[in-house]
């Protein structure tokens, strides 16, 4: 009885052999079972069932007994030190890193940092009574201290494996789950998008003149002070907690145009999501790491003060481009920190003449680079990723003189109604390591049911970018050939696929057209146009006309063709027609790099007056007119006009617009938009 409730407590009760033989057999349960036979231990047999003596118990001690006289000290033979953490050069490069760290969180008002020990708070139990033990580094700042988060230290768990993040959000984080592919599935809580509304950007004598703001642009400004007040507001609530995340990485393959970002967090989640999208560092890099570029305050669980200034709801997104800082309040969806750093890059890059992109990239094995422009939900993501190509980003890119380079080391895709047949390499990619958020798995066996919308329709994978069999690390790649323009159009009147010229191309990016249907749930059946100015309205921070101007001037001196693919609906508007197929579009696709499409035939469409190709392998012809599929031909012309005149009137404050650098082609690229 005395053995058995022991061996509970050990947590080693072997169920399959009902406590008569051991898995492992700690030195003092020998000795027990030898007092147990009046000090004769029995002898082990070696066919592996054990023996049974005279009184019918089994008394197997044939294996190897473990080094380890208790339990901890078993435990504590599973952890070996990372190699690297002994020498005393790089315990002095760990102190440096707390110091960068609490310096990254001071109050600017007293210019303090917390006190920080790096490690698992969890293990404080380990150490209750003793000095912190010696690889346990610490940073103490003298202060006298006026808050309670003054008289604690601070755990800084600091660029933590994937693993250590699965076993941090796991015990801790409500909503963690590991699912059967090995993904860890998160929930994101009450934001399940980002939340452009509520994005700030400081208006100081650095971004007054420079900055696209007012109608239109994304930039709402908030002034240096209402800030310092959301920035404080984060380190305060930050600094109260038990522990924080900190991921030091990079962004932009581009060696002599990277950054080195900071993201500081409250979630394992939030960590394991910005390992996979940001560029990791290797060993060495992250030694010599010295102070970050930008650093990202997430304390997305935490409101905003309503009652601050510029304030109009709990959720704030603020950007200080001369601080170089981030604060994320009141939202904890993980992609709004990836695209908070996406939108400092569209300031940084064309600083540089460096032209910052919300696009896919991909290269064929002959190294012809193709890009793919396109609002959420598109197609982006899905064609970029490609069997028969080499894949360098689905997101974000920079275009320099040197050719293409992806700001991200992760893709992040849109998984609802995933199918391994139609999505084999997203689906691949959905392994340990990825985080999935706000899918629905089944209870039991964890098999995640990607059809569910009932968290969100907005459903998503975070993977590391090797996580696709076929990446180019680096994500480099020479000047692209293609630049295609997706738009999911769920009125039905855009052909399937269009050459552009280059009037039209910039027409089309600097319009940024999708439509998609508004969600199920409200009624509303009826799509909904959105333009979004270079297909990111959301994330650009200079004038639209700045990022085309620089378009336009790359695209003419490396001889790229613009194409327009329409991935929504064909024979109807949404409700009549359906999307087009994944396989038609990938065949269309196939047809662009190849050059079977530049080499094809074409007719010009009325309206919108696109050149569309009158045959593509593997494509029933009559789809690449929309007319022939509509049944209804009155209700096709109505719709057609009905979605020109939505063009026209959105570019309008871009023919009114006096200052953009593209002035000398205003006027052939306002003609080149429908004309009716
Ligand atoms: N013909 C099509 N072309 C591209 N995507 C399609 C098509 N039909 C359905 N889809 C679906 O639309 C979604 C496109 O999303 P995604 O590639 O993540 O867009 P983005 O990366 O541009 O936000 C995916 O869920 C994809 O499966
Ligand atoms: C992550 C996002 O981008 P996309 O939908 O383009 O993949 C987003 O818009 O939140
Ligand atoms: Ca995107
Ligand atoms: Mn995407």
């Amino acid at each position: 009885m005395v053995r058995a409730r022991r061996l509970q407590a050990a947590g080693r009760h072997s169920s399959e052999s009902a406590g008569t033989s051991y898995i492992i057999t700690p030195q003092q349960e020998v000795t027990d079972m030898m007092e147990a036979n009046n000090g004769q231990a029995r002898p082990g047999t070696t066919n592996g069932y054990g023996s049974r003596g005279d009184d019918g118990v089994c008394h197997d001690d044939s294996a190897t007994p473990v080094r380890a006289n208790t339990v901890d000290e078993l435990h504590s033979l599973q952890r070996k030190p990372t190699a690297a953490l002994s020498s005393s050069q790089l315990e002095e490069r760990h102190k440096q890193q707390l110091q960068s760290i609490s310096a990254s969180l001071a109050s600017t008002t007293c210019g303090i940092g917390p006190k920080l020990v790096k490690g698992d708070p969890a293990r404080k139990k380990e150490m209750v009574g003793k000095a912190l033990p010696h690889h346990q580094h610490h940073i103490t700042v003298p202060t006298i201290s006026v808050s309670d988060s003054d008289l604690k230290f601070t755990h800084v768990l600091y660029n933590l494996s994937p693993s250590e993040l699965y076993e941090h959000a796991i015990k801790y984080e409500k909503g963690s789950f590991i699912t059967s592919s090995g993904a860890l599935a998160t929930l994101s809580g009450a934001k399940t998008g980002r939340s452009p509304r509520d994005k700030r950007v400081v208006k100081d004598e650095t971004t007054a003149d420079d900055l696209w703001w007012g109608k239109g642009s994304p930039n709402i400004e908030m002034d240096e002070h209402t800030f310092l007040i959301n920035r404080e507001r984060a380190v305060d609530y930050l600094n109260s907690l038990d522990k924080v995340f900190v991921n030091d990485q990079f962004l932009n393959w581009d060696p002599n145009n990277r950054i080195k970002v900071r993201i500081i967090s409250a979630r394992a989640y939030h960590s394991l999501f910005m390992h996979n999208m940001c560029i990791r560092p290797t060993y060495e890099e992250l030694e010599n790491f010295g102070e970050p570029d930008f650093t990202i305050y997430n304390a997305g669980q935490f409101p905003c003060n309503r009652y601050t200034h510029y304030m109009t709801s709990s959720t704030s997104i603020d950007i200080s481009l001369k601080r170089r800082e981030m604060v994320i309040l009141g939202t904890q969806y993980a992609g709004e920190m990836k695209k908070g750093l996406f939108s400092v890059m569209h300031y940084l890059m064309p600083k540089k003449q460096i032209l910052s992109l919300h696009s896919g990239c991909n290269m064929g094995r002959a190294g012809d680079v193709a890009l793919f422009f396109g609002l959420s939900g598109t197609g982006k993501t899905t064609l970029s990723t490609d069997r028969n190509r080499i894949l360098i980003g689905d997101d974000e890119h920079c275009w320099s003189d040197n050719g293409i380079s992806n700001i991200e080391g992760g893709c992040y895709a849109k998984c609802i109604d995933l199918s391994q047949e139609k999505e084999p390499d997203i689906w691949d990619a959905i392994k340990f390591g990825t985080v999935l958020e706000n899918v629905v798995f089944d209870e039991h066996s964890r098999e995640v049911d990607y059809t569910e919308k009932s968290v969100t329709e907005n459903t998503r994978a975070a993977y590391p970018i090797e996580y696709i069999a076929n990446a180019k690390i680096p994500c480099v790649g020479p000047h692209p050939k293609n630049v295609i323009l997706l738009a999911c159009d769920a009125f039905g009147v855009l052909p399937p696929v269009s050459k552009l010229s280059h009037a039209q191309t910039m027409y089309h990016f600097i319009s940024g057209y999708t439509a998609l249907v508004a969600g199920t749930e409200d009624g509303i059946k009826e799509p909904q146009a959105t333009f979004s100015a270079c297909f990111g309205a959301a994330f650009i921070m200079l004038h639209p006309t700045r990022y085309a101007a620089m378009l336009a001037d790359k695209m003419k001196k490396h001889g790229a063709t613009g194409w327009l693919v329409n991935t929504g609906w064909i024979g109807g508007s949404y409700g009549v027609g359906e999307r087009i197929s994944l396989a038609y579009t990938r065949k269309i696709i196939d047809a662009i790099h190849s050059g079977e499409l530049l080499a094809t035939g074409y007719k010009r469409t009325e309206v919108f007056g696109l050149d569309i190709p009158t045959k593509v392998e593997g494509v029933p012809s009559e789809l690449f007119d929309p007319i022939n599929t509509w049944e209804d031909k009155d209700s096709y012309k109505l719709t057609l006009f009905k979605l020109a005149d939505l063009f026209k009137r959105n570019f309008k404050v871009f023919t009114n617009h006096k200052n953009g650098g593209v002035s000398d082609l205003a006027d052939e690229i306002a003609a080149a938009g429908p004309n009716f």
